[in-house]
């Protein structure tokens, strides 16, 4: 049960991570959000009371996401749960033959470093520390929750660094739940489609009904609140371990 739970949740600032953290926090977990330092998290975690607080997190920074777990412990005594939502998109082609010019290598590394080795980060530190933890009846000392995308299955145009970083999230899923398994430290990736984040609103308003048109069922963008449904769902199910899960109302994205 999420109740009384302790969790990580990294950008947990806003969309899908703001999400979370509402709904867990709703549900009596205590939650410390890890976003950036330039992030809305003082004002969020304000409004949510006391059971939030806010540390500010770089995910590809060692130091950052240590202080953030330590949080965790000295406030709330322990950690069972981390959420990976910190993430970051870009839409550039590989070769723009109109402006003979490649695709930048360092907007490449830039995405592949948050949303892979941020994400992998936070997932080997949490892990130390819920190593720590009383297992329950079953055994169970932690989970870890990641977010890939549908892009790592059916990228589009433009997405290459984006798709390649979420494939990674993807493929380290089972090996990561072999290594940890040991300790009962269960780990899932959920894949979201389209979802009504301020990641999305940056799109313009024909763009974003047109990728709307193209899900079979519902035709609409997901709520964050949908999102956050699953996360809560993942960790209250203990045999969901290794598994990456689409939620996306059956979309298959064109190229
Ligand atoms: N919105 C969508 O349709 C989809 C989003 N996703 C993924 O879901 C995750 C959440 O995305 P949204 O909520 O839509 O985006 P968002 O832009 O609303 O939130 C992302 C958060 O991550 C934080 N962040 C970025 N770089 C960071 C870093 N280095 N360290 C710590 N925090 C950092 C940002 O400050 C922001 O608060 C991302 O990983 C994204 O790739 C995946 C599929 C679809
Ligand atoms: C490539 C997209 C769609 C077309 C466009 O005009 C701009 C874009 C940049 C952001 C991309 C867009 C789309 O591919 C869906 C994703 C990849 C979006 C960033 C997050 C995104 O919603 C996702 O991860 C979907 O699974």
């Amino acid at each position: 049960m999420i109740k009384n739970a302790v969790a990580v949740v990294t950008g947990g600032a806003s969309g899908l991570g703001r999400a979370t953290v509402e709904r867990l926090a709703k549900q009596g977990a205590r939650v410390v959000m890890a976003d950036l330092g330039s992030s809305k998290g003082n004002e969020v975690a304000k409004e949510l009371g006391d059971n939030v607080v806010f540390v500010p997190v770089d995910v590809t920074s060692e130091k950052d996401v240590t202080t953030a777990l330590e949080t965790a412990k000295d406030k709330f005594g322990r950690l069972d749960l981390a959420v990976n939502c910190a993430g970051t998109a870009t839409a550039v082609r590989t070769y723009n033959f109109n402006k003979n010019a490649a695709h930048r290598l360092d907007d490449f590394t830039r995405v592949l470093m948050v949303n892979t080795v941020g994400t992998f980060n936070v997932i080997r530190l949490s892990a130390g520390l819920m190593g720590t933890n009383e297992p329950n009846q079953d055994g169970q000392r932690g989970v870890i929750v990641n977010t890939a995308s549908v892009a790592a299955y059916d990228g589009q145009i433009g997405q290459a660094a984006y798709s390649a970083s979420k494939a990674a999230v993807v493929g380290m899923t089972l090996p990561i739940a072999r290594d940890l398994s040991t300790q009962g430290i269960r780990i899932c990736t959920i894949a979201p489609g389209l979802f009504n984040t301020p990641m999305l609103a940056a799109l313009p308003e024909k763009v974003r009904t047109f990728l709307a048109k193209s899900i079979p069922f519902p035709q609409r963008l997901g709520e964050p609140s949908e999102y956050a449904h699953l996360v809560q769902a993942i960790y209250e199910n203990p045999l969901m371990n290794g598994e990456t899960i689409r939620i996306d109302g059956a979309l298959r994205m064109q190229p």
